[in-house]
C-alpha cells in the first residue's frame, strides 16, 4: 500500500491563496479583448474577473478534498498512526470548512455575476467586482486557520511509512545492538528498505521473503520495541500500537552475551513487558550470539522462559545458524492463514 496521503496536495495559505487567484484574474483580464459598447465591454471584463478569482479559488479547495481520504476509510494500521500525528476532529473540521468555502464562493460569483450583467453604470460595475473581491478574501480569511492546520497535517502526514498491508508482518522487538537487524536480513531475501515512522529517528527497516507461496515481511523498529514502554509518553505508546495492526507474529531477541550493552536481567524485563503489551501475539523467542555468550546466561535465559511455557531458539544471527528453524516457526504459525488465503483466491 502506498501512503494514503502521498496525493494531497501542498496546501496555499490563505494570503497565498488570495493573491494567487487575484493575480491570475488580472493576467486573464489583461490579455482579454471584450467586444461591443463601453457597458458591454465593462460587464465581460469584470465578469471575466469574477469567475477567474472563483475558478482559481475552488479549483485549489477542490483539489485539497479530493486527494485527501477520509481517515476512517483507513486501514486501522494508518488510522491509529494519523490520530498520533493530527487531531482527526480538527482534521475533519478543517475539510469541512474547505467545503464551505467552495459552496460560499460559488453562490458569491452567481450572485455577483447577475448583479454586473444587470448594471448599466460601467462605475458599478467596478465598485461590483471590488466588492466580489472583499467578500471572497474574506470567506477565504475565515477559514485561514484550518488552511494552515491541513498545511502543517499535510507536511507529517506524507511522512507516514509505505508498507505492505496485504503481506503477514512479522514485527522484531529486544533491546538495542541485540541483532535485529542481523536477524531480519537473514530471514529476508531483498535488501531491507528504511520507511519512514512517526516518533522515530531513524525509520522502520522493512525486509521481504518469499519462496514458493511463503511470503511475508519482516519489520524491524529502531527505537520503539526496544526499551520500556512505560518510558514513553501517550503519543510514542500509540505508534507503538500501531503495531498491533500491522503484525501478525512478534520475534524478540535476546543477547545472553550481554555484549549489546544490557544486563540480562534488564532484558528480562522489557521482555516481560512487551509480553504483556503484545500478549494476544504469537511469539518467537531467540537467544542471539550464542558463539560468545556464557552457557550459564544461556540456561538463565532459557529457565526464565520456559517458565512462562515458550522454548527458545539459540541463534548465531551473524552467522546464519538457527536461522532455518526460526523460519520454520514462523511457517508453522503463518501456514493456517497462508493457507487459508490461497484457498480465497482459488
Ligand atoms: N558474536 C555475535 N555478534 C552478533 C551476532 N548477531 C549480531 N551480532 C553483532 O551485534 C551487533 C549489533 O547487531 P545489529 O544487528 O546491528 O543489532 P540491532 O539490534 O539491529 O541494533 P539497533 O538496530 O541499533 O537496535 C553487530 O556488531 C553485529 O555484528 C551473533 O550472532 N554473534
Amino acid at each position: 500500500m502506498k501512503n494514503p496521503f502521498e496525493k494531497m496536495p501542498t496546501i496555499l495559505l490563505a494570503d497565498e491563496l488570495i493573491d494567487k487567484a487575484f493575480r491570475r484574474a488580472e493576467k486573464a483580464a489583461s490579455s482579454f479583448t471584450p467586444r461591443g459598447n463601453k457597458i458591454s465591454k465593462a460587464r465581460q471584463r469584470e465578469e471575466l474577473r469574477i469567475r477567474t478569482v472563483s475558478n482559481v479559488i475552488r479549483d485549489n479547495l477542490r483539489k485539497i478534498l479530493d486527494r485527501t481520504p477520509g481517515v476512517s476509510t483507513l486501514p486501522p494500521f494508518y488510522q491509529e498512526l494519523v490520530d498520533t500525528l493530527v487531531d482527526r476532529k480538527m482534521f475533519h473540521k478543517a475539510l469541512a470548512s474547505v467545503n464551505w468555502a467552495i459552496k460560499t464562493i460559488r453562490t458569491l460569483e452567481e450572485r455577483y455575476v447577475e448583479k454586473v450583467r444587470y448594471s448599466r453604470d460601467p462605475n458599478e460595475i467596478a465598485q461590483l467586482r471590488r466588492q466580489f473581491y472583499g467578500r471572497v478574501a474574506s470567506v477565504i480569511k475565515d477559514i485561514a486557520d484550518n488552511l494552515e492546520y491541513l498545511n502543517k497535517a499535510r507536511d507529517v502526514l506524507k511522512d507516514l511509512p509505505v508498507i505492505d498491508l496485504s503481506l503477514p508482518t512479522i514485527v522484531i522487538a529486544g533491546h538495542p545492538n541485540v541483532g535485529k537487524s542481523t536477524l531480519l536480513r537473514q530471514l529476508t531475501n531483498a535488501k531491507p528498505e528504511v520507511a519512514s515512522y512517526p516518533f522515530t529517528t531513524k525509520g522502520i527497516n522493512v525486509g521481504q521473503f518469499e519462496e514458493h507461496w511463503l511470503k511475508y515481511q519482516v519489520i524491524d523498529t529502531p527505537g520503539l520495541l526496544d526499551r520500556p514502554l512505560s518510558e514513553r509518553n501517550e503519543i510514542e505508546r500509540q505508534a507503538i500500537l500501531a503495531l498491533k495492526h500491522l503484525g501478525k507474529v512478534i520475534i524478540y531477541i535476546f543477547d545472553p552475551s550481554e555484549y549489546c550493552g544490557f544486563p540480562l536481567e534488564e532484558q528480562m524485563h522489557l521482555f516481560e513487558e512487551i509480553y504483556e503489551e503484545f500478549k494476544e501475539f504469537p511469539f518467537i523467542v531467540v537467544l542471539n550470539k550464542v558463539d560468545v555468550a556464557d552457557e550459564e546466561k544461556i540456561r538463565k535465559a532459557e529457565e526464565f522462559l520456559r517458565a512462562k511455557g515458550i522454548e527458545p531458539i539459540r541463534i548465531v544471527a551473524k552467522e546464519g545458524l538457527g536461522v532455518d528453524e526460526v523460519k520454520k516457526k514462523i511457517l508453522e504459525i503463518l501456514k493456517p492463514e497462508l493457507e487459508e488465503e490461497i484457498s480465497r483466491v482459488s
